[in-house]
């Protein structure tokens, strides 16, 4: 069944043992610039100490120790009491019903920018066939990729992050210096577009795209970018961000190349990408309780270099995936004035067509302007029943395959995270909830997997989900805050400047839609729904980010002096002001060209007439300043002539 010991290329066994004497290890820590002020791409040496942590294909980190079947690599399947664990395709069918319970209060947006944070932090790799070919789940479940952990040691089966683990924008820009060459423009710090300011195309692969010409599919720093159209559009909204950055960049620092505005972008995109979780995303899933006992609100200086950023199994398997539970049934979209579309999710998988058709500033206005599921057992059948469907009724299940994949990472049940976050009891659902899932698991709590228990709990006060959620997903968000070296608000050599970071702090989801969208009016908090107080406002006057605080001063410059040879007892120097525009931060050279005498070869009481300079040099007169403000002169002219012989002999 599934991948075998001797498939992963390595030994599974109980015991965590030293590698043995042979076995090449893939995670050789690189040599890192500690002075470097941007981040890798992909991910290493962000933690000096430790470089490969966070980095790109490198395994999850475990809460808790996992639990296989056979101890080592098989998904869980026993119940604690004996006997097989209840299918996951009998769990979806039976607890997770399809019914619509709108969420009061917040809009799509909450799933959209959700999953786009989800698609920055953690992509599973799976065991592919043949010619990475996906496997046949008939024969060979489709099991996520096996690898040795971060030191090597040989010990049970663990499981790979594809992408850096940060929050770090690898969605923009990949998470490898290929994949990065590849989405960049190479002129002006730009990333490459398709027209209409669309992202750039790629070939469909078949598994991650399903192209109808002439819809092309698109391509982005995330290989799952054209799952579905609002997120095809979160990603445009992203780049064309990146882009405008850059031409801001180069239009107050024109001196800056290709390199220094690419790199300098991304990292004010990191920022407002950070900024944005922290300060708009997590609160409303969380609430403010939990945002403050995870330390999750704003904070000057918070960097441990001893938190592991790593995003953990039990985030990426289940807590996180709450998200799947926000899903609607429908796709809509919204010109400013009424619906134009409203699609049923099936039919929008894996196709651009959407993108094209309707354009991105009308998706994401009707992310805004339509509601969100409430976080519960219920999902919807589009990813229930009909999910990647091709063939009628023959459609994918995305809570069994949350549940499997719970099983599959060997994550502990829902009641061992429950003990890890100190909740009481072993429950926090409606008594029907916790009556259903008590017989669907045959009365044995100690079975329920993480997902549906999780997903099923009443919410905490002010967020979206339940409190093994929300203690799972606090957790993950701390570490990944306070384990980042690069987090935005963190001081130190590479911080941004106070003035910077006040900026970066305008910037919301209603900003980052009205500066890269024609959306034209948004309510200020995007992810809540327009009523009094949250009204729907021109985009002029939405707060956004002015890049002055990035202008690096060009103070208007001189030539370098120039001497002429001493005649008796004087010699000249001058100099040109060869840069007479600074830019917007810079100053002005003060003269357009300036004149010097100097007593030659030693210092006399008869300095020139209006000597200003220090000892030895006499810097010519006021008048003599004034006629030759604002020209360029060629030394031998005969203004200048005038000039030098007024200052030595008057
Ligand atoms: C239309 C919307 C969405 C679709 C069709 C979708 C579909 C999927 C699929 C097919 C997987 C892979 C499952 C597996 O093989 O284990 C997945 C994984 C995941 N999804 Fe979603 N999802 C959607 C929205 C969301 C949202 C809104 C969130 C969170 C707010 C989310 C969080 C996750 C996470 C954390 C994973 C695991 C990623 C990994 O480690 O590879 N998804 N989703
Ligand atoms: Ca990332």
């Amino acid at each position: 069944m599934g991948i075998r010991p001797a498939d992963a290329g390595f030994q599974i066994t109980a015991a965590r043992v030293p590698p043995p004497v042979g076995l090449v290890c893939p995670f050789i820590p690189p040599i890192c610039d500690p002075a470097a002020k941007f981040r890798t791409i992909d991910g290493s040496c962000n933690n000096l100490a430790n470089p490969l942590w966070g980095r790109s294909h490198t395994p999850f980190e475990r809460l808790l120790d996992p639990i296989y079947d056979d101890g080592l690599n098989e998904p869980r399947a026993a119940r604690v009491s004996g006997g097989p664990l209840p299918n996951p395709r009998l769990i979806s069918r039976e607890f997770h019903d399809s019914m619509s319970n709108p969420l009061a209060g917040s809009t799509r947006l909450l799933m959209e920018i959700g999953q786009f944070i989800s698609h920055d932090t953690e992509f599973q790799a799976l065991s592919k066939g043949f010619d990475d070919a996906n496997l046949d789940c008939c024969v060979d479940p489709n099991k996520a990729l096996p690898t040795p952990p971060l030191d090597c040691a040989v010990g049970v089966r663990q499981q790979l992050n594809q992408i850096t683990h940060y929050l770090d924008g690898s969605a923009i820009y990949g998470s490898s210096d290929d994949e990065t060459h590849d989405l960049r423009h190479h002129t002006g710090g730009l990333l490459r577009t398709s027209p209409n300011d669309l992202l750039p195309h790629t070939a469909a692969t078949g598994t991650d795209c399903i192209e109808s010409p002439p819809f092309t599919c698109f391509k982005a720093g995330d290989a799952r970018v054209n799952e579905q159209p609002a997120l095809i559009s979160m990603h445009t909204v992203w780049m064309r961000e990146h882009n405008r950055l850059a031409r801001g960049l180069a239009l107050l620092n024109p001196f800056w190349d290709n390199d220094r505005l690419f790199q300098e972008a991304r990292r004010i995109l990191g920022a407002e990408l950070q900024h944005i979780t922290y300060s708009e995303f997590l609160p409303e899933v969380l609430g403010s309780n939990v945002m403050a006992s995870f330390g999750l609100n704003p904070l000057l200086d918070g960097y441990d270099p001893s938190v592991q950023p790593m995003v953990r199994s039990a985030f990426a398997t289940a807590a996180y995936r709450f998200g799947h539970s926000l899903i609607r049934q429908r796709v809509f979209v919204h010109d400013g004035f009424a619906a134009v579309s409203d699609r049923l999710l099936k039919d929008e998988f894996l196709k651009p067509e959407l993108v094209y058709t309707r354009g991105v500033g009308n998706i994401c206005r009707g992310a805004t302007r339509s509601h969100v599921e409430s976080v519960d057992k219920s999902l919807t059948d589009q990813i229930t029943n009909r999910l990647f469907e091709r063939i009628p009724g023959f459609g994918g299940d995305l809570a069994a395959i949350n549940i499997q994949r719970g099983r599959d990472y060997g994550i502990p049940g829902y009641q061992a995270y429950r003990r890890l976050c100190g909740l009481a009891g072993a429950f926090s659902h409606t008594p029907p909830v916790q009556a259903h899932l008590a017989s669907i698991y045959n009365m044995s709590p100690e079975d329920i997997d993480l997902f549906p228990g999780g997903v099923s709990e009443i919410p905490v006060l002010g967020g979206k989900v339940g409190p093994t959620f929300a203690c799972l997903i606090g957790r993950q968000f701390q570490s990944l805050k306070i384990g980042d070296r690069f987090y935005y608000e963190n001081s130190g050599f590479n911080a941004f400047s106070l003035d910077q970071l006040h900026e970066i702090k305008k910037v919301t989801l209603a900003s980052l839609f009205c500066a890269n969208t024609d959306i034209g009016k948004i309510q200020p908090e995007a992810l809540k729904h327009i009523q009094p107080g949250n009204p729907l406002v021109k985009c002029n006057s939405i707060p956004h980010l002015d890049l002055l605080p990035w202008c690096e001063p060009i103070h208007g410059g001189y030539s370098a002096w120039q001497w002429t040879i001493c005649f008796g007892a004087w010699r000249i120097r001058y100099r040109i002001c060869n840069n007479p525009l600074p830019n917007a931060c810079g100053e002005p050279c003060p003269l357009q060209f300036e004149i010097q005498i100097e007593i030659c070869p030693f210092r006399s009481p008869e300095f020139g007439r209006g000597y200003a300079g220090p000892p030895g040099v006499a810097r010519i007169s006021a008048e003599v300043f004034r006629l030759s403000k604002g020209k360029k002169y060629a030394i031998g002219s005969h203004t200048i002539h005038k000039a030098i012989k007024n200052a030595l002999f008057y």
